[in-house]
């Protein structure tokens, strides 16, 4: 296949907005109905392509619009955290709906089908004729996937794996370095493009388009923006706060849910790659540090019934200049070069808690925090370099609770009750060590795993677990 720019349907995007269209499991807009409506609509506005999810969406959108589809294929396998567009019959079936290319994923992470990038791109080509988009999480991986014959580059998975940056905006940077690298390859932004500045930001670093997605078609997230920034910041978001009769319980499960919904659909790359860390720690023998500001976290995950023998809690002992504090909890469990450390801290605003993520990191550990990002954005930072918890993490998971934490409105009362920052730590960390065991034992490599102490034989069968990671390191 040739690789000039200029091809006629790379020639119709470059220079444009391409809109990504899709919708979550949980959205209501989930329906190839919707998701057409949403392309129909985002043509209208003068998008120059879409980026569409699915055979089905991929056909509703192709039969109202003659604009390029870029078509992907997301399919979540057990054990690999490639899933988008994983192998060739995902994209042969996208092609056959009508997309025009089709996206793959090409971090040079296993892949499903054991089949390596270059395979499945010359197939592509051969079989369906049809260029190949290469989402793309590093510069080498951008390089090794033209080299491997990928028609176009994007950032696509930039900040969703372990090793690559986590940054608030698009990944211009990997993108200005690709466009100097790989000269006569298209160059696209996608991820995290919000403004009209990003836009210009990308253009300005030479690439050929960009792909937006959430800004323009998920209303959840447009409408949770502009909560964010009301100024009654005590008060519950609007949407959370009808006249409700429903009674206090069915009211709490309702939104539990919901919010669990939301919190799988919005942290899920963030779960993946902690749990990359945490499997690659663990692999490697290390202990995986667990601390906490408060209390819930660490009680939660250490020397658990059904959790990892391999974590162990880190505390900072009183007293002491708060260095010699921090480095002290630092080697009480263990972290190292590495390891992983996770901190829990839902302000994630502490001096010492900036302090020990930076430590941890300056040992060659990896930092996961999990904290309450919406919440914690508008607290002042007490660390004299003005950054929080969630600055100086390599993976930040938010519990997704509100500013002010409390979420749950209840009839004839007026403050919000329940705050949200624990049930969503606690369920996406236990993500986060249900993927890591998952990912160890793909690897063939099974965790030491606690069974409960109340189970006949439960005492012996705790030292017996503790022995067994003693000798093993995992
Ligand atoms: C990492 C990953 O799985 N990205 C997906 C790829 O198709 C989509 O979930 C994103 O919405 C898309 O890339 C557009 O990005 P943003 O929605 O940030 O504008």
């Amino acid at each position: 296949m040739s690789k000039p720019e200029d091809t006629p349907l790379l020639g119709r995007i470059r220079g444009g907005l391409i809109v990504s269209c899709q919708a979550g499991p949980e959205s209501p807009l989930n329906s190839p109905d919707m998701i057409a409506a949403l392309a129909a609509s985002a043509g209208r506005g003068g998008a120059h392509g879409f980026r569409v999810d699915r055979p089905e969406n991929v056909a509703a959108v192709r039969k109202q619009s003659a604009l390029p589809i870029i078509g992907i294929n997301k399919q979540p396998r057990t054990g690999f955290d490639v899933f988008i567009t994983p192998g060739f019959d995902a994209a042969r079936a996208i092609v056959d709906a009508g997309a025009d290319l089709v996206a793959i994923d090409a971090t040079q992470r296993p892949r499903p089908e054991g089949d390596t990038v270059g395979d499945l791109i010359a197939r592509i080509h051969r079989e369906c004729g049809v260029p190949v988009m290469a989402d793309i999480a590093s510069h080498a991986e951008g390089l090794a996937a033209v080299e491997a014959g990928a028609d176009l580059v994007a950032t696509t998975i930039a900040g969703y794996t372990p090793y690559s940056r986590h940054e608030a905006g698009p990944a211009l940077e990997l993108a200005a370095a690709l466009v100097a690298d790989l000269p006569g390859i298209p160059v696209i932004v996608e991820g995290r493009i919000w403004t009209i500045e990003d836009i210009q930001a990308c253009f300005a670093a030479g690439v050929h388009a960009v792909v937006v997605g959430s800004a323009i078609t998920v209303p959840e997230f447009i409408t949770r923006r502009f909560v964010a920034a009301l100024p009654e910041q005590d008060r519950e978001p609007v949407a959370d706060a009808p006249e409700t009769t429903e009674p206090a319980v069915d009211r709490l499960f309702g939104r539990v849910l919901q919010e669990l919904a939301d919190l799988r659909d919005n942290q899920r790359p963030m779960i993946e790659a902690a749990a990359g860390l945490v499997a690659d720690a663990i692999a490697g023998g290390h202990r995986v540090a667990v601390y906490d500001t408060g209390h819930l976290v660490s009680h939660e995950f250490v020397a658990r019934t059904g959790g990892l023998v391999a974590l162990t809690r880190l505390e900072i002992p009183a007293g002491a200049d708060s260095q010699t504090r921090i480095e002290a909890g630092l080697d009480s469990a263990s972290v190292v070069s590495g390891g992983v450390l996770i901190i829990g801290s839902v302000s994630g605003t502490s001096r010492d808690t900036v302090e020990l993520a930076m430590a941890a990191r300056h040992r060659g550990a990896a930092v996961v925090a999990v904290t309450a990002s919406k919440h914690s954005s508008r607290l002042e930072p007490e660390h004299p370099s003005g950054r929080r918890l969630l600055d100086v993490a390599d993976v930040v998971l938010d519990n997704q609770a509100p500013y002010g934490d409390a979420f749950l409105t209840v009839r004839l009362l007026d403050r919000p009750l329940v705050p949200l920052s624990g049930l969503g730590a606690v369920t996406a960390l236990w993500a986060v060590i249900a993927s890591a065991a998952e990912k160890l034992a793909a690897r063939g490599i099974e965790p030491s795993v606690y069974r409960s102490i109340h189970l006949p034989g439960g005492p012996a069968d705790v030292a017996q677990i503790e022995a067994r990671y003693a000798k093993k390191g995992h």
